[in-house]
């Protein structure tokens, strides 16, 4: 039986995120293009001969042990398995916290996957789904690992295989932006209908006709730096640019790399943002 692994665990941005009702829970229905991207925290699960779960992070913000979606992430497999096995789990953060990149929810995802490879427990990817919504409502998403429409509260996913590839600038102002936070701020607005998504996409230009972002709506006030760094990467070469989830991280889409590292280099200049160069996965 294999006894550890090593998994990477993606960022996303979310191409478009419509904001359709409140639902009684406080949650939303949402309609989102989600794509994940190359910049990964590292995520080593092993079974240990002690029992219980102990997680470690070493990243301010981030808590050790039972606070970590990861950990809920262990005890939820362990119930389920009625196993006594010691799980021990190291993160190595890549991915900025609390940042709208999805981070702790792609860590979660990695543990579903992993720990129901390491046990055997032979989850489906959609029980593993169905576990991940009750841990985060992106965590379905990574569990999934493609390119998707995201309907519901984001755990009802179709494949969209019509996406061209992308370079991605990402940059993130490190503000304390709150995701409850940002929901619980917006007004709703009635809407005719919802836009169309096409089928496919010819180029990363074709993308940019869809980007949108309902959340800007309540982010940005509160942090205008927000529009400064769209109109920053557009004016370094960008395709086009969005904040993405709940912010504070904006991303550039480029058709080439050199642009794009190129903006990434003119961006780094401000040393307080934290940017980055990937591509679409
Ligand atoms: C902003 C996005 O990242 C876009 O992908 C997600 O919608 C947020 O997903 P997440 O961080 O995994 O969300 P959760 O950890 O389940 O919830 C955090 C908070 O966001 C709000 N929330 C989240 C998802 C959703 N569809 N509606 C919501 O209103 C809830 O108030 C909740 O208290
Ligand atoms: N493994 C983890 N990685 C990151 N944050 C975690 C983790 N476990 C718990 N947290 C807590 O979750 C909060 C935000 O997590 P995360 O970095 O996933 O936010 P996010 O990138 O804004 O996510 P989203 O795009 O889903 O809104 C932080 O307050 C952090 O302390």
């Amino acid at each position: 039986m294999l006894q550890s692994i090593v998994l990477q665990a993606p960022a996303k941005v979310n191409y478009r995120l419509d904001v359709i009702v409140r639902r009684p829970d406080g949650y939303h229905e949402l309609r989102m293009i989600m794509q994940r991207i190359n910049l990964c925290d590292e995520v080593t699960i092993s079974l240990s001969s002690e029992p219980g779960i102990r997680v470690r992070c070493g990243r301010e913000g981030v808590p050790d042990g039972e606070g970590n979606i990861a950990w809920k992430a262990a005890k939820a497999l362990l119930d389920l398995a009625g196993q006594p096995s010691g799980v021990e789990i190291a993160i190595q953060k890549n991915i900025p916290v609390a940042a709208g990149l999805g981070g702790g929810s792609s860590d979660c995802a990695a543990v579903l996957l992993g720990l129901n490879e390491l046990l055997g427990l032979g989850l489906s990817r959609e029980q593993l789904m169905e576990i991940g919504v009750k841990l985060g409502a992106d965590v379905p998403f990574f569990v999934f690992q493609q390119t998707s429409l995201a309907e519901g509260i984001g755990e009802k996913l179709s494949p969209l295989n019509g996406l061209p590839p992308a370079w991605v600038v990402l940059v993130n102002p490190n503000l304390p932006v709150s995701t409850a936070w940002v929901y619980k701020n917006l007004q709703l607005t009635q809407r005719e209908r919802l836009a169309t998504i096409p089928d496919s996409f010819e180029d990363v230009a074709a993308i940019c006709g869809v980007l949108a972002n309902d959340l800007e709506a309540v982010t940005i006030p509160a942090f205008p730096v927000i529009s400064e760094i769209k109109r920053e990467l557009i004016a370094q070469g960008a395709c086009c640019s969005l904040m993405s989830g709940s912010g504070p991280t904006v991303f550039g889409l480029f058709d080439s790399e050199a642009t794009a590292r190129k903006a990434g280099d003119a961006l780094r200049t401000n040393r307080d943002w934290f940017v980055a160069v990937v591509e679409t996965v």
